[in-house]
């Protein structure tokens, strides 16, 4: 691992925290909540994580979150992920979770809010590290079931920023949603929606025009439209690139073959980020390796990657100053200019 790398301050914007639930754990809770599961041990889980497309991991993903049942189950999971991250040089990072895949199996949405939110805030107690809460919408799911949990969620809106959309692009556009997200508008929710993983160019455009978000999350299908591109570009729409994931889940066939590099070159706001690190193979260093490694970016890439990250963050402009002066400090330190 770069020492560049390793010590950069970093924010993350792009991260499910029911992705980060590793074997181990997986099974450590199985084992608290008297749950049997359909693998041997925590190798033969692990095993399961080769993936050929994005439902053939989302199939696994909602298989290993039923271990999760109690608001300490929540907190522990949550925990796991803030002191790696920390262990990173993460200073800042906004969260997903998904109400849904909690709710429809019987379990209260203020375990789940209640547990996620008990660790980040002893994170920011702890180390200082701020965070924001997502709560995304499940796309595979219908509009109706998207209204229910927005109103389920009104007792605990102060301990939510924003509203994602996630799980199987192919099938779901945006436009299935546009009513919900204009509700959720309303509420002064923050807005954000994976487009452009598996789907189309297409599905960015309206995610743009017709959710109205402020960010994309993957968005790699941009590189497929000049025009697009260009939009992105001169309206600085960040978008939150996952490199690791889009190898696992073969959005791309190489590291080498990945668009992350042709995309920051057009100016477009370009950050990374880890998704799922459990199921991909890596947190925040691995990713900024992989693109060094994989796809040659030099630090002064990696650097203003660090800075978009910091640009397009929710933090308070004063917070995000005293961020930028961080990392640029850094490459100053490695004589890294960007
Ligand atoms: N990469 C991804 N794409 C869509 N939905 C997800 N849910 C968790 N990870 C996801
Ligand atoms: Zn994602």
């Amino acid at each position: 691992m770069s020492a560049f790398i390793n010590e950069l301050p970093k924010v993350e914007l792009h991260l499910h925290i029911e992705g980060t639930l590793e074997p181990e754990m997986v099974f450590a809770l199985a084992r608290r909540n008297g749950i049997t599961l359909d693998y041997a041990d925590e190798s033969a889980l692990r095993a399961a994580y080769d993936f050929q497309d994005l439902q053939s991991f989302l199939d696994v993903y909602y298989q290993g979150m039923q271990v999760l049942l109690t608001e300490q189950d929540f907190f522990d999971m949550t925990w796991a992920y803030l002191s790696r991250a920390h262990g990173e040089r993460v200073r800042h990072t906004e969260i997903f979770f998904d109400p849904q895949a909690h709710t429809d199996r019987g379990v209260p949405l203020a375990a789940v809010v209640g547990g996620i939110h008990r660790a980040l805030e002893q994170a920011r107690q702890q180390w200082g590290m701020s965070s924001r809460l997502i709560m995304s919408f499940l796309r595979h799911l219908s509009e109706e079931a998207a209204f229910e949990i927005l109103h389920h969620a009104e007792p605990f809106r102060h301990k939510l920023a924003g509203i994602g959309l996630d799980s199987s692009e192919k099938g779901n556009p945006p436009a299935k949603f546009a009513r919900v997200y204009a509700a959720a508008r309303e509420q002064g929710f923050r807005l954000v929606a994976h487009a452009g993983e598996e789907g189309p160019a297409r599905n960015i455009r309206d995610a743009l025009d017709l959710l109205q978000v402020e960010r994309i999350d993957h968005g790699v299908a941009a590189v497929q439209d000049g025009k697009l591109m260009q939009r992105l570009a001169r309206e600085r729409i960040p978008l939150t690139v996952c490199p690791l994931s889009n190898l696992k889940l073969k959005v791309v066939d190489t590291m080498a073959g990945h668009p992350m590099l042709t995309l920051l070159r057009a100016g477009l706001c370009v950050t990374v980020n880890s998704d799922d690190p459990a199921y991909f193979g890596g947190y925040m260093n691995a990713n900024y390796q992989a693109l060094q490694d994989g796809l040659g970016a030099t630090d002064g890439e990696l650097l203003q990657m660090a800075l978009n990250s910091v640009e397009a963050c929710w933090l308070s402009p004063e917070e995000k100053a005293v961020l930028v002066r961080d990392v640029r400090a850094h490459g100053e330190a490695f004589g890294v200019k960007h």
